[in-house]
Formats: structure tokens, C-alpha cells, sequence
């Protein structure tokens, strides 16, 4: 048999087939979770004017400790128009800018008002310019805000909203063909043979690709027939194809034969991987091809290590990968073969416990886990108290 690939090998070998796709112009309110195409500066500057963070009096911190006279109002959207002098307070409310004379602002729970006059009730602002929010304090116009392959959170989009931004520039959602593969497969929930086994891998990969710029385009439940995969991978029309089941050797694996018989092209096959390891990435003229395991498990983190990244790179994300991170081991792991391991863990009280029972087959230990422990090829026996590498579900 040949050599497995390293998953980290497959992953970049995988990516480097990955383009980004063209780029379109959206709304802010249509580009959540996508990825900028392009730099972004500010087209304005925030705040605009010197603003009040709180609700009270501007002031001249020269005049402290008061009194004053209120000679008009500022609120957000309707400043104050005139001018302050020595001894003049304006009433002043959050978001407001601070009228021109005035440097500071008394906040109301330390002001008493009577009529037009206002004093001191407590200690007062510490310093000049307390309370108030500088023009250009979170940018200024010209700044730069977000590089091209930054994700759009939703903090980056109020961001650009707010820098003046009512469009950015995204690549175009990736077109992506789902079909599974199994005599034995019936739509979850329809009447069921004995022989026969409810069909969740699209629906758990469609569900792992929420909040991922895609659009799926079901090719349902395909049997194991090479001219029924023939036809069906002939006519499919995306950016990306995912297929699940069929991947391994058994006589009824024809997933690759039928790619390759409508010109497929095969990039690799088989990842040093645990569970996984039948993987199969390849290109059918534009579109990119990745034959994940059946086995459930397989398929979910094949899913995590490969098909989210790629969606990801094919919508222009400068960073793809998922990260890993530390964690604090339970419970002892023996040493690892010559894959690497994703384990089924769950973690209580800051520690990482790996499930007992690892088959591929098991949905139960799955949906339990909140994370995978990645234990690298090769890796020695490790005890409580170890740092490992584990990687969110979610
Ligand atoms: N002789 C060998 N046999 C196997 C090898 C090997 O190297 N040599 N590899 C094993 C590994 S590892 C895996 S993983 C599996 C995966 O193989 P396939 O992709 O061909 O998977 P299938 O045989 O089609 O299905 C496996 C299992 O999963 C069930 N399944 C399939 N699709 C779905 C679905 N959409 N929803 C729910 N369940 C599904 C299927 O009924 C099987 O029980 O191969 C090993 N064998
Ligand atoms: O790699 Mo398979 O996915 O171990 O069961």
C-alpha cells in the first residue's frame, strides 16, 4: 500500500489546488462570516467631533468647582450651535458633541440643577477632557481597518459600517455539491429495512458549513453503481464537490473509479489520519473534488480538517486553517501509530478526557464531544497533567 500522507501535507497540497473565487460586491448585511477581498481604509473619521461619553454639563475644567450658568443643550444629532464663555455649562447628553469653549463634562449625578444654574454635588471630573471621547479616538479617515482575507465578523462589519461603509468587496459564495453514497443509505426519519441505515452524513456536513459562505446544491443519496456516479458527477456544476462513502477499497468503493472515469484527476489519497484515512482530494475540470470516509466520525472530522478549510481558502480567507490550542489532559493516552489521532474528548473541570471507545462508526461518543485531542504520528504515551492540542468541535 502506498505511504499515507501527513495530514499536514494533505492540508497545503489540498489548499494549493484552492483559488479564491471571483470577488462580487454585497451589502455588509450579506457578508457575515465571509472574508474581505481587499484592504479596507476609513472613509471617515470617528468620532467625528470631540463627543461626551455620559450624560451631564459641559464644562471649562478652568472654572471648576463652578457654579455655572446653562446657556443651552447638545444631544447626539443636534448640537449646540453658540459658544461658551467663562462660567457657561451646556446641558450635554452621551454622543453629543461638546460645544465649542468647553473641555470637559460634569456628569448629572454630581451636578444639582435649579433653574438655569448648575453646581457641584460631589467630587467632579479629575482632569480636562474627562468624560469625553477625542475626535478620531477608535480612527481617523485614511486608517487602515481590515487587510484583504480578513474574516467579516460582526464586530469588523459594524466597523466598516460605521468607517463609512455600505458595501465590501467578497469573493462569491462557494457552490457546494453534496451527494453520499451507499446501497444501504434511506433519508433519515423514512421507513427502514433491516439491512438498511439512515443517510446523515449531508446533513451533518451541511450543518458543519453553516455560517460558511456556501451554497449547497444537493445531489441526494447516489447508489453504489459506477454508471449511476458517472452520470451524477458528470453533471455537477460547483466550485467544490463533496461526496462520503465509498472511499476505501472494498469491491462496492467506486467513488474512484467513477471520478476517474468522467477525467478526474486524483491529487492524493489516503492521510496518515485516525479516523479519516481513506480521504481523497482531486479535481474534476473546475471543480474541486474531496471523497470523504462513510464512517460517520470520518466524515465529521475530515470535515473539520478539510472541507471547512477549503471553503474557507475558495472564499479568500488569509488564515484557513483551524486552530488547535492547548489543553490539560485527564486521563492518561497511550502512544500513537503511524497516523495521527483525532480522539473524541470532552472536557470538565479544566481538564480534557478522551472517550474510551474511538470506532469511526459511533455517534453517540461524537455528540458528546466538545473537542478532538490531536495527537501527532508517532507521539509517546502521555499522562495526567500533559498539555495536548485539541481542537473545537463547534
Ligand atoms: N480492507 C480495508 N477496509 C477498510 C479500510 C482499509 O484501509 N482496508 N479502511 C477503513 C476505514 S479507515 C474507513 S474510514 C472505512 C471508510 O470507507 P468508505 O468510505 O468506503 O465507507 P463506506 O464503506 O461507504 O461506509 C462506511 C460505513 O459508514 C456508513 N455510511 C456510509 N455513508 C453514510 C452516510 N451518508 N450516513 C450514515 N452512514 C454512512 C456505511 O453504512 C458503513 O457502515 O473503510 C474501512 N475499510
Ligand atoms: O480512518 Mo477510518 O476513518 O479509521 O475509520
Amino acid at each position: 500500500m502506498p505511504k499515507l500522507l501527513p495530514v499536514a501535507e494533505a492540508q497545503s497540497r489540498l489548499l494549493a489546488l484552492a483559488r479564491p473565487l471571483p470577488v462580487e460586491r454585497v451589502a455588509l448585511a450579506e457578508a457575515a462570516g465571509r472574508w474581505a477581498a481587499t484592504d479596507i481604509t476609513a472613509l471617515r473619521t470617528q468620532p467625528y467631533a470631540d463627543l461626551s461619553a455620559m450624560d451631564g454639563y459641559a464644562i471649562r475644567f478652568g472654572d471648576l468647582p463652578g457654579p455655572w450658568r446653562v446657556i443651552g443643550e447638545s444631544a447626539a444629532g443636534r448640537a449646540f450651535a453658540g459658544e461658551a464663555g467663562p462660567g457657561d455649562a451646556v446641558r450635554i447628553f452621551t454622543g453629543a458633541p461638546l460645544p465649542t469653549g468647553t473641555d470637559t463634562v460634569l456628569v448629572q449625578e454630581e451636578a444639582r440643577r435649579e433653574g438655569d444654574r448648575v453646581s457641584l454635588d460631589g467630587e467632579g471630573p479629575a482632569h480636562l477632557g474627562r468624560n469625553v471621547r477625542r475626535r478620531g479616538l477608535d480612527f481617523s479617515e485614511g486608517d487602515p481597518l481590515v487587510r484583504a482575507g480578513d474574516r467579516l465578523t460582526p464586530a469588523a462589519l459594524a466597523l466598516l459600517g460605521t468607517a463609512g461603509h455600505g458595501t465590501v468587496a467578497v469573493s462569491r459564495k462557494v457552490r457546494v455539491a453534496l451527494a453520499a453514497t451507499g446501497d444501504e443509505l434511506v433519508p433519515p426519519g423514512a421507513p427502514i429495512g433491516e439491512a438498511q441505515l439512515p443517510e446523515t452524513n449531508r446533513l451533518m456536513l451541511a450543518a458543519q458549513l453553516a455560517g460558511l459562505p456556501v451554497e449547497l446544491i444537493d445531489l441526494g443519496i447516489l447508489p453504489d453503481r459506477q454508471d449511476a456516479l458517472e452520470a451524477a458527477f458528470r453533471a455537477v456544476d460547483a466550485d467544490l464537490l463533496v461526496t462520503s462513502g465509498g472511499a476505501s477499497v472494498g469491491d462496492h468503493d467506486l467513488v474512484q473509479p467513477a471520478l476517474k472515469a468522467v477525467g478526474a484527476t486524483i491529487d492524493f489519497w489516503r492521510v496518515a489520519l485516525r479516523p479519516g484515512k481513506p480521504m481523497m482530494a482531486g479535481r474534476l475540470g473546475e471543480t474541486l473534488v474531496l471523497g470523504l470516509p462513510g464512517n460517520p466520525v470520518s466524515a465529521f472530522v475530515t470535515t473539520l480538517l478539510f472541507v471547512r478549510p477549503v471553503v474557507a481558502a475558495l472564499s479568500g480567507a488569509g488564515d484557513p486553517m483551524p486552530r488547535t490550542r492547548p489543553a490539560v489532559l485527564g486521563e492518561p493516552l497511550p502512544a500513537s501509530g503511524d497516523r495521527s489521532d483525532y480522539l473524541r474528548a470532552e472536557q470538565r473541570d479544566g481538564r480534557v478526557f478522551a472517550t474510551t471507545i474511538q470506532d469511526s462508526s459511533m455517534l453517540r461518543t461524537l455528540a458528546r464531544a466538545t473537542c478532538l485531542i490531536v495527537r501527532a504520528r508517532g507521539a509517546p504515551p502521555a499522562q495526567i497533567g500533559d498539555s495536548v492540542e485539541i481542537l473545537d468541535v463547534a
